[in-house]
């Protein structure tokens, strides 16, 4: 063993020097390239002022040479070439791999030993020195299995037999230990990882993804993969892996704002937002529910909580607009266009077509109602003459500088650039469609006249054709907690979408939602012609044996049966059932067992009480839109600290109907339990 740890030890210092050396070469020929470049500007005898202190300003001043283009391109293909590789290394030299798996082909009489890494790096195009972790060869790494198999690249099979697993424990040059792993051998590198403190910002598990995981993270067939896992079975982690190997595996079509991340809060989004960086890829679009519907701060229009959007879809399509459909478009107080003229307008377009259709040919007519009227005022002195009354700073506003035109053609020219600044507000009504009464038409489908914010945007989708097209692929985290309408609206506005859904039936914690079940979920999308791959995770990675065995307590007696625990018993949760008055010196006590380098919670029901908590410990409180301290303890309510973890946490029952004895009260249990890894305490109100 020995023998083998000092040949490792003598390979990484190998692949650490060839890093740094190669570093070094990329340094010195990216400011080569960039004094090429100056001096080729010189030669040319361009005066464009050159800035290549950064590769953004390279990119600026690159593309104002334009008449030099073939040799701009080359310098700027190159500078770029050279950047991805400084940042591959710079990734890399941390910590240059993590595993070797030796392969051997069937052909060959020795295996081939492959280092596997975050990214992957080769020099001068020879053989690889680390492969990346989403590679093919490394999918053989995750599948945890040895002898004869294969892997697929490239679409064939190429069979392999795998002589060694190996794990490394190392930091830059220096190998800490090793571990050669087999099937069903405890994963030693992943049992370290997980005794590490929490900290407040996510960490990518590249190094020790779990089989079970790996198979979700690779999945690139099922259009829709709905993935039920325990709390602390690494669902967010599995979710942000998997954008990584998308990004990788599909690196010629896509790019991350074709990626869309569902999150919780603003507070989560934080939490997870190092994790793609530094796994060497850009984030994806993120944005809660609440941003993708654009809510309004203010919503006291929309008081009916329940939302039809089945019902809605399924009539929308027969519906025409009648009078009271319309709402009249004003400039200023003036009326412009009347219901009826909307109307006799909306009879004009053909009565084949679609209403979505034929709602976007009534804003093409109405546009150009507006421009023939432009067109034809611009010629009218009696308008031109409005120029002379425009003060300085309207023309500063309207044509960006002070004018005087003189000839026929500059009179029209600045009228008509007048008239359509003084119309902006009519023309941005009307390609807003907001002469359509979404309010009215609610009420012709459903005979209702109070309103749902869903049902709204639900309409504005469908008629307005607000389809996001280019997103193509969604990752929704906590799916438990959408209701089949939210995620109805999503398979509506996303229709080239594939889905990725994350959540846990036991963390459905919001009183207005009927707690979601999976097989309604899964219906739903078989509907929407989207096949359903379900997996389960029910491995406990984040809390304590002993933690998990209390939180799966608040879930199902089967849930029990089912699950897998990788931690040691640990620290036993304590209860403790006090008067109020002694809740505070009780917590008091309790935080003192917490060290000042760990990151702790104290997790109540609901704001006010995590608030009264905060002055009477002086102790911070967080909302949704907080950010997570790098350590020690805060206190928040349940809704806020939902997704995150802890070392350790306080839970405050105080409030019986909070956390009842039914479906929806063990849920709220189960899910503020289940936060903590280290250390878990308990306060009940008597
Ligand atoms: N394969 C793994 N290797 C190392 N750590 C892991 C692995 N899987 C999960 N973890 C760790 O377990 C913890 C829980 O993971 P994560 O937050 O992704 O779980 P989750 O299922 O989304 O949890 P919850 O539903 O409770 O919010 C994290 O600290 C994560 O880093």
């Amino acid at each position: 063993m020995e023998n083998t740890f000092d040949l490792e030890q003598i390979h990484l210092k190998k692949v650490y020097q060839e890093l740094s050396d190669t570093l070094i070469t990329v340094e010195e020929l990216l400011s080569k390239n960039s004094n090429q470049a100056i001096n080729f500007k010189k030669q040319s005898g361009h005066d464009t002022a050159l800035n290549f202190d950064s590769y953004a300003d390279n990119l600026d001043t690159f593309a104002s040479m334009e008449s030099m283009n073939k040799q701009i391109d080359y310098f700027n293909s190159k500078q770029n070439q050279l950047e991805i590789t400084k940042k591959k290394i710079t990734q890399l030299l941390p910590s240059p791999y993590f595993a070797r798996i030796d392969l051997k082909y069937p052909d060959e009489l020795e295996s081939i030993p492959f280092y596997i890494g975050s990214t992957g790096f080769s020099k001068n195009n020879e053989d690889p020195l680390v492969i990346d972790w989403r590679s093919p060869i490394a999918d053989l790494y995750y599948n945890n299995k040895m002898g004869k198999t294969f892997y697929t690249a490239n679409g064939s099979n190429i069979n392999v037999d795998i002589k060694l697993r190996r794990q490394f424990l190392l930091h830059d040059n220096i190998l800490q230990d090793i571990f050669d792993t087999n099937v069903a051998i405890q994963d030693p590198l992943l049992v370290k990882t997980l005794q590490e403190n929490k900290s407040n910002q996510m960490t990518s598990i590249t190094a020790t993804i779990q089989k079970e995981q790996n198979v979700i993270i690779r999945d690139e067939k099922s259009p829709a993969l709905l993935v039920n896992g325990i709390a602390g079975s690494g669902k967010t982690s599995v979710v942000l892996q998997r954008i990584a190997y998308l990004l990788y595996r599909y690196r010629e079509t896509l790019v991350a704002e074709d990626v869309l991340l569902i999150t919780p809060n603003s507070l989560f989004t934080n939490y997870i937002n190092d994790v793609l960086p530094s796994l060497g890829e850009d984030t994806p679009s993120q944005m809660t529910f609440k941003q993708f519907l654009n809510t309004p701060t203010n919503t006291t229009n929309f008081k009916n909580k329940q939302s039809h959007l089945k019902n809605i879809n399924e009539q929308l399509n027969d519906l025409s607009l009648s009078y009271q459909d319309f709402k009249p478009l004003k400039v200023n107080t003036t009326v412009v266009f009347s219901k009826s003229k909307l109307l006799e307008i909306f009879n004009r377009t053909p009565k084949s077509l679609s209403l979505p259709k034929r709602i976007t040919a009534l804003t093409e007519l109405l546009l150009k109602e507006v421009k023939d009227h432009i067109l034809k005022s611009a010629t009218d002195s009696n308008i031109q003459a409005k120029l002379d009354g425009l003060t300085d700073s309207d023309q500063e506003a309207i044509f960006g500088k002070l004018i005087s035109p003189t000839t026929d053609s500059e009179i029209i020219k600045a009228t008509k650039r007048m008239l359509t600044w003084q119309y902006r507000n009519l023309i941005q009504q009307i390609k807003q469609k907001s002469w359509l009464n979404i309010f009215q038409i609610i009420d012709d489908i459903l005979g209702i006249d109070e309103h749902n914010f869903l049902d709204y945007r639900f309409i504005q989708l469908k008629l307005f054709n607000l389809n996001k097209n280019n997103i193509k692929f969604v990752m929704i985290d906590e799916v438990q907690d959408y209701s089949l309408d939210e995620l109805f609206f999503l398979i509506n506005a996303l229709p080239n979408a594939k889905w990725t859904l994350v959540g846990d039936e036991f963390q459905s914690i919001k009183e207005s939602n009927n707690p979601i079940d999976f097989t309604d979920l899964s219906k739903l999308f078989e509907e929407n012609m989207i096949n359903v791959k379900q997996r389960n995770l029910y491995t406990s990675y984040r809390s304590s044996g002993s933690i998990t065995k209390e939180f799966i307590s608040f879930g199902t007696s089967s849930l029990l049966e089912n699950i897998r625990i990788i931690q040691a018993d640990g620290q036993t949760p304590i209860h403790s059932k006090i008067a109020s008055k002694n809740l505070i010196s009780n917590i008091d006590q309790q935080i003192k067992q917490f060290k000042p380098t760990e990151l702790s919670a104290i997790i109540t029901p609901d704001i006010e009480s995590a608030k009264k908590i905060s002055n009477d410990l002086h102790i911070k409180a967080l909302d949704s839109n907080s950010i997570l301290p790098k350590k020690g303890i805060s206190v928040m309510p349940l809704i806020v600290a939902k997704g995150l973890e802890f070392d350790n946490v306080i839970v405050i029952n105080n409030d019986k109907n909070y956390f009842s004895k039914n479906r929806l009260g063990n849920n709220r249990m189960y899910t503020a339990l289940s936060r903590a890894s280290k250390k878990l305490f308990i306060n009940t109100i008597n």
